[in-house]
């Protein structure tokens, strides 16, 4: 079972202006049953995933379904250099109760393809990743059958675990949501398309590199993930973009160095900077197709003085104000 929470505006607060110069002031929350098509062109749609039952399942730590509040809390304080013309809603948060984790995925896809509907861009605030399972059908729903989907993905990990137990049962969890579309697209006769941006080499077995290899997958390793090589990186990130109709964008926090994320469930203390994610970033939405994003495994419980919190409300910051 999962309930839907409609937010608060208390959780945003920051320096008081009177003129919207801090996005406490800009942000508006609006039950996701009342969110209609806007006239303005440009109008974001926060949502939050409260869900770590991938994490326990995924023999994590659990502690991510408190991320979603813990950067609303770091986002309203942040400066707003929005036009009054782009509207910013916060549409609520998807709690997974009772370990329904598939129900909250379902309900999360079902309020991606309505926000996309309404022509809001929505961006998801985790949660475990296990979240990208429902954006993506959300996504799919929304655009259909015959367009491509290209998933791109900013991870240590290929979260590309087999689902499939030895009993025959299925087990899905924060580390098995692109096995899952992957598995959906065969069954569809769909192409899987997904790139990896940081993979570490000490964060992923033998048979996950199988798995992405059988499927086709396209990645970059870590070590080659590094501002040094951003015009190489980005034509890699052209050539996908050019191969695919829409492009998701998620963005695991524990591929990050646990220099700048330690509030992860899974840290990485050899994972990639800041920089190379906001030029990749800058390049995705430079070709026209990102039509959705999500942020996942914020972990407060184990953050370092809130800054992993920081670094998830600096990147929906960076979305906000140079999405073109
Ligand atoms: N979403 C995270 N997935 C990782 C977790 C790794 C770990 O817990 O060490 C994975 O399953 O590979
Ligand atoms: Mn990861
Ligand atoms: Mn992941």
């Amino acid at each position: 079972m999962s309930n839907y929470s409609e937010t608060f505006s208390n959780i945003y607060t920051g320096r008081p202006s009177g003129q919207q110069l801090y996005l406490h002031e800009k942000i508006s929350c609006l039950p996701i049953t009342k969110v209609a098509t806007v006239a303005s062109e440009k109008c974001f749609a926060l949502l939050g995933y409260a869900c770590d039952e991938g994490v326990k399942r995924n023999l994590g730590r659990p502690g991510a379904a408190n991320g979603p509040d813990a950067i609303r809390k770091h986002l309203g304080k942040l400066p707003n250099h929005l036009p009054t013309e782009t509207l910013v809603y916060d549409v609520g948060t998807l709690q997974c109760l009772e370990g329904d984790m598939e129900e909250t995925q379902q309900a999360l896809g079902d309020s991606i393809c309505l926000l996309l509907q309404q022509k809001h861009f929505p961006i998801v605030l985790g949660g475990g990743h296990d979240m990208a399972y429902g954006t993506y059908n959300g996504l799919k729903k929304y655009v259909g059958k015959s367009e491509t989907i290209g998933i791109i993905n900013f991870d240590a990990h290929f979260d590309l675990r087999n689902n499939l137990q030895d009993d025959g049962n299925t087990v899905n969890n924060s580390g098995t949501p692109f096995y899952q579309i992957a598995q959906d697209c065969i069954e569809n006769g769909s192409p899987f398309k997904y790139l990896c941006l940081g993979i570490r080499k000490d964060a992923n077995d033998r048979t996950l590199f199988e798995t992405a290899k059988k499927l086709d997958v396209k990645y970059v390793m870590r070590d080659t993930f590094r501002i040094q090589f951003h015009n190489e990186i980005n034509a890699w990130i052209n050539a996908f973009a050019s191969s695919v109709d829409h492009i998701y964008v998620t963005i695991d926090l524990d591929g990050f160095s646990s220099a700048y994320a330690p509030g992860v469930s899974a840290p990485s203390p050899m994972g990639f900077t800041p920089d190379v994610v906001l030029e990749s970033l800058k390049t995705i939405m430079g070709c026209g197709k990102l039509r959705v994003l999500d942020i996942a495994e914020l972990n407060p419980d184990f953050d370092r003085d809130d800054q992993t919190a920081k670094l998830a409300a600096s990147l929906v910051h960076f979305i906000l104000h140079d999405l073109p």
